[in-house]
């Protein structure tokens, strides 16, 4: 052990949050990483890609899986995400429960935590999340029921942290509490990187979340966002680029055509407004976005459809 550079002083590994939906994993993703890269939503369960944030460290490279909420499977759509929430599980290096501390612990967690405690070998750290909404007394009971659900459950907690993603407290902490818990190697990816999302399903993924907003109670789970083409805009000043995506937005049934687009087509043209300025800010560059509504009938139903979805 002769220089910092020694691989035994750096560690690297992976960790994923799980919790039930809403607790706050991508927002806690996203505040460890410093940008956004997974997608948050006010309701449950539009988080479907496994989206990868890359803290880098000088001591360590702490690479974040953010998986999809767990939860009863009633399409396949849902069964293939249980899939990808196990396969996840039982990958990493450390995982964080999430568990709000604004609710009580509920049936959904129980069922996590159930099935968390099958996963052995992997080291749990229970994050109590949003305490900047509670009260000191509401929080520390919080913490005394995880700590009472580990032991109902059979889990040791490595930590119980209380975190506030919003407020960002804490949050440096729990980086510090995870990092111990990754194998010794040298960095997996290069420094700089934050996510290895495909660019195209990073710019989905900010389209469906400008078309979900607002309408999420009339279409929960019904909208797929896939990027067809992205191409440079010939003729263009090499100091004024302009990148062209093209766009379809998928609904499944023809009577949410109505929704999506708005009267007079002004709801998707504000869609097409806000996820242009997200993109444009991802991606450093000014972006031309051409967004087409497409029916896809029943798609979350439909082996195939998902394939081509890419789910
Ligand atoms: N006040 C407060 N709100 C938070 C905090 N963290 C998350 N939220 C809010 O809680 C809601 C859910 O957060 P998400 O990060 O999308 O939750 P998630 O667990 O990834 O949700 P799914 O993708 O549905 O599984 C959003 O409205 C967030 O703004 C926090 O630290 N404080």
């Amino acid at each position: 052990m002769n220089s910092s550079q020694d691989s035994t002083d750096h560690r690297s590994g992976f960790a994923c949050f799980v919790g039930r939906p809403n607790a706050g994993k991508s927002t806690l993703t996203n505040a460890l990483v410093g940008t956004k890269v997974a997608i948050t939503s006010a309701r449950p369960q539009t988080t479907r890609h496994t989206v990868r944030g890359i803290v880098h460290r000088p001591d360590a490279q702490l690479i974040l899986v953010d998986t999809p909420g767990l939860h009863k499977p009633r399409t396949l759509l849902g069964q293939r995400l249980n899939d990808v929430v196990r396969t996840t599980w039982a990958e990493v290096d450390a995982i964080g429960f999430c568990l709000p501390a604004d609710e009580k612990t509920g049936p959904g967690d129980r069922f996590i935590a159930r099935e968390l405690a099958r996963i052995k070998g992997t080291p749990k750290i229970a994050v109590v999340t949003k305490t900047d909404l509670v009260d000191n007394e509401t929080l520390a009971e919080r913490l005394i029921a995880v700590d009472r659900l580990g032991k109902e459950v059979g889990i040791e907690w490595a930590e119980i942290v209380p975190v506030s993603a919003v407020a960002g407290e804490q949050v440096e902490l729990l980086a510090d509490l995870l990092v111990p818990l990754l194998p010794e190697g040298p960095q997996l990816y290069p420094e700089g990187d934050l996510t290895d999302e495909p660019e195209q399903v990073m710019i989905a993924e900010l389209i469906r979340e400008a078309a979900l907003e607002g309408v999420r109670d009339e279409l929960p789970h019904s909208i797929a966002v896939v990027v067809e083409e992205m191409l440079p805009r010939e003729d263009r000043p090499a100091d004024r680029p302009l990148l062209d995506i093209h766009a379809n937005l998928f609904i499944e049934r023809p009577s949410q055509k109505g929704i999506v687009i708005g009267p007079g087509g002004r709801r998707l043209k504000e869609v097409g407004t806000t996820a242009r300025r997200h993109i444009e800010a991802l991606l450093g560059t000014p972006v031309f976005l051409d967004l087409h509504v497409k029916v896809a009938k029943d798609w979350q139903r439909d082996p195939k459809q998902l394939r081509r979805l890419g789910f």
